[in-house]
């Protein structure tokens, strides 16, 4: 049946009753349709126009022209667009549409490329990266972490995605966003993390230093220590999220510390641990931040957005 003839048939069964008892034509409910798409396109429409706004208060503001990345807003915004779903679309879906907007909205307002480093498995890192930018934003592949820290380096306002956890010849990578004007961590994607994530990997994203809108609750330092042993690996374990690479000799560790700030540990309470379990701190840089992680769990969605039945 060719689909002209079978939209006819389709439309000729009545749809579902409507709450008032008669019965609505599918025709009819693909008309409400083509209204909410024409609307929530015009809303896209008109979201670029704010863009256009934006820009121009952000450059009679000074603002730095390379990179249009705000990460602190982007992690609220992403928090706020899952609490407030509910419904039968997806969640996932509702965050990768959202991802898109937003990433291509940053690229519009100052064009840059994602290079993601592929050396721990290329198929979940393209995943996470098309999810998270999109198609539109180019996509550079690299073969380790420090060839995106060069990249990004290079660039004018480029992004790198990196793994955010320890991975076999990795190397330690953020040795190289010590400098004050190197790169630093700005955020660690996804900005809401669930049990089956459809694109879960845990990345860290580097940027040149972000001075409008950097996001500062939890602090990443880069800690060079000898005498790195499993007891000291053990005494950091309840302190820190800790990345850890042999350096400089038989016993030394290059150190990734996550630390949150404003809890009841803060970097001198990790110093303390190390130096307390016979490692001695030879230097501690702070190579970066990014906002807390965030966990969305359905359940507690749930019980929040379906009214419970009275009486
Ligand atoms: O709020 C801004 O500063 C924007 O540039 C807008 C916008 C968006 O599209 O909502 C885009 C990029 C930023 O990372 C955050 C948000």
């Amino acid at each position: 049946m060719d689909k002209k003839a079978d939209a006819q048939v389709e439309s000729s069964q009545p749809a579902a009753p409507h709450p008032t008892g008669q019965p609505v034509d599918l025709s009819v409910l693909r008309a409400e349709i083509d209204r909410i798409d024409a609307a929530m396109h015009a809303l896209l429409i008109e979201r670029s126009e704010i863009i256009d706004r934006l820009v121009e208060v952000k450059r009679s503001r000074g603002a730095e022209a390379g990179s249009a990345f705000r990460p602190a807003r982007e992690a609220s915004m992403m928090r706020m667009i899952v609490d407030r779903h509910r419904g039968i679309l997806p969640l996932d879906t509702v965050e990768g549409i959202w991802r898109v907007i937003i990433s291509t909205f940053t690229y519009v307002q100052a064009p840059y490329a994602v290079h993601a480093d592929l050396a721990t498995g290329e198929a979940a890192m393209r995943d996470t990266t098309r999810f998270h930018f999109g198609f539109t934003v180019p996509f550079v592949a690299h073969m380790g972490a420090t060839g995106v820290v060069a990249a990004v380096a290079g660039s004018k306002g480029d992004l790198g995605l990196v793994p955010a956890f320890a991975a076999p010849g990795t190397g330690a990578w953020w040795t190289a966003l010590e400098g004050e004007n190197a790169p630093k961590i700005i955020a660690r994607l996804p900005f809401v993390e669930r049990a089956d994530h459809p694109a879960g990997l845990p990345v860290f994203c580097i940027a040149h230093p972000v001075t409008d809108g950097a996001v500062t609750e939890v602090e990443t330092w880069s800690l060079h220590v000898a005498g790195w042993t499993a007891q000291a690996a053990r005494a950091l374990a309840p302190l820190a999220e800790v990345l850890a690479v042999p350096d400089r000799g038989l016993d030394g560790a290059a150190l990734l510390a996550s630390i949150p700030v404003g809890g009841d540990v803060g970097l001198e309470t990790v110093l303390a641990a190390l130096r307390a379990s016979g490692a001695s701190v030879r230097s501690a840089a702070l190579v970066g931040s990014h906002a807390s992680r965030y966990t969305h769990s359905p359940l507690a969605a749930a019980s929040k957005a379906i009214p419970l039945a009275r009486g």
